[in-house]
């Protein structure tokens, strides 16, 4: 069966080792070719020469250098309408340069949804010192849910490493929400700086808990209603860059009832909560390719930022619409924010047809609740 399991890494006397599971591959061949145009020789492709859970124990067993660990970076080859993979493939022979000497680089490429969490699992348990989202905010999503399995921290297998695997960001997506709360711009070039820097930090994580006990993380925002259900939509233009997400909101205002929930905040009483437009749960700041939309959230405050908008018509969006993109929007008329460890939400409307996003991610469920999990992760700023 052909796997999702796979990197490729190369140390700095550029011998390659693909790491996957069960199978060997022509098209990992074809990736490492045009890697290998990139790069001096001697390149040494073991997988080809061998069966990989062989290529995979000698791998581990020989590291280059013992004190060398893996720097394993996802790369979402159609991130961005594809603009992730060209500036990848532009950006490795700064990276190799930069951190080759310290690092074995592995690099994977998605093959499609939700490989990336797989990968993540796999790099972790195999003790890498931080898996890098090339990306995204949908591919920093996967590989942050790739940090958890069955509602634990996934762990590497090998005890001696004390130091957990960090998760690292090279910001190459349409939107790149996430990395805007941290001031980073789309520049590959600055993130691999950052990568070489090493400063880690502990980042908190939102849980969604569904009705049958399924989990799901975020790092950035997940919200409820009309903007999830903008979401769903803009992800259907990524063409037009982040003006996907104005046209995304205004298609899903077309079919937009305000429905009334009710919520329970840090697990107190219930709330009547009439009229709900949206209601977006930051860890971090931004939405919507720009939009500032929890201003008071910060992944480092052990808090989620609840921004609850209600009774608004398709024309109060687009009147506040600038204010929503400077974060001014929370003292307009019925919008209101709080500071929570954990939120439960649900729709009394009985009207159903609400939408649900995790960072972007389209849910299938409706969340029982939202969590914060504080400093859950360790990650390179
Ligand atoms: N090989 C692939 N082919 C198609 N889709 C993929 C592939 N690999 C990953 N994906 C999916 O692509 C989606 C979008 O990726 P990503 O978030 O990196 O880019 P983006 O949507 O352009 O950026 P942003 O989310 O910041 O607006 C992810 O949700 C992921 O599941």
């Amino acid at each position: 069966m052909m796997t999702c399991h796979s990197f490729i890494c190369s140390n700095n006397n550029n011998h390659y080792y693909h790491y996957h599971q069960n199978f060997y591959s022509v098209a990992f061949g074809r990736r490492a070719t045009s890697m290998a145009a990139t790069t001096p020789t001697p390149v040494v492709f073991r997988s080809e020469l061998k069966p990989v859970e062989q290529d995979l124990r000698t791998a581990l067993n020989f590291p280059s250098s013992p004190r060398q660990r893996d720097l394993v970076f996802i790369v979402n080859p159609q991130g961005a309408n594809g603009r992730t993979g060209k500036e990848w493939k532009k950006l490795l022979p700064f990276l190799r340069s930069r951190l080759g000497n310290d690092y074995n680089i592995c690099e994977s490429f998605t093959s499609g949804p939700r490989h990336a969490i797989d990968v993540t699992r796999e790099a972790i348990r195999e003790g890498a010192d931080a898996v890098i989202a090339v990306g995204g905010d949908g591919t920093i999503y996967e590989v942050v849910n790739g940090f958890f399995w069955d509602g634990k921290p996934v762990a590497s297998d090998n005890k001696e490493h004390l130091k957990p695997t960090a998760l690292g960001v090279i910001p190459l997506g349409t939107g790149s929400d996430f990395a805007r709360t941290f001031g980073w711009k789309n520049d590959p070039y600055a993130a691999v700086d950052r990568l070489a820097k090493g400063m880690r930090s502990r980042v908190d994580v939102g849980v969604i808990t569904g009705n049958c006990g399924q989990q799901n993380y975020f790092i950035n925002v997940a919200d409820i209603h009309l903007s999830a259900k903008a979401g769903f939509y803009a992800s259907k233009y990524k063409k037009f860059g982040n003006l996907c997400y104005v046209i995304g909101a205004l298609q899903a205002f077309m079919s937009h009832y305000n429905q009334d929930f009710r919520i329970k905040v840090n697990e107190g009483e219930w709330e009547f909560c009439p009229q709900v437009t949206a209601l977006c749960v930051g860890n971090a700041k931004f939405f919507g390719g720009g939009m500032k939309i929890a201003p008071n959230a910060d992944p480092r405050s052990g808090s989620l930022s609840v921004v609850i908008l209600q009774h608004f018509k398709w024309y109060d969006f687009i009147f506040n619409l600038h204010k929503i993109y400077n974060g001014t929007h929370l003292k307009v008329k019925n919008v209101s924010s709080r500071s929570v460890h954990s939120i439960e939400v649900e729709d009394i409307s009985g009207r159903g047809g609400v939408y649900i996003q995790s960072d972007g991610e389209h849910l299938g469920f409706l969340p029982r609740k939202i969590c914060v999990l504080p400093g859950a992760i360790e990650m390179i700023c």
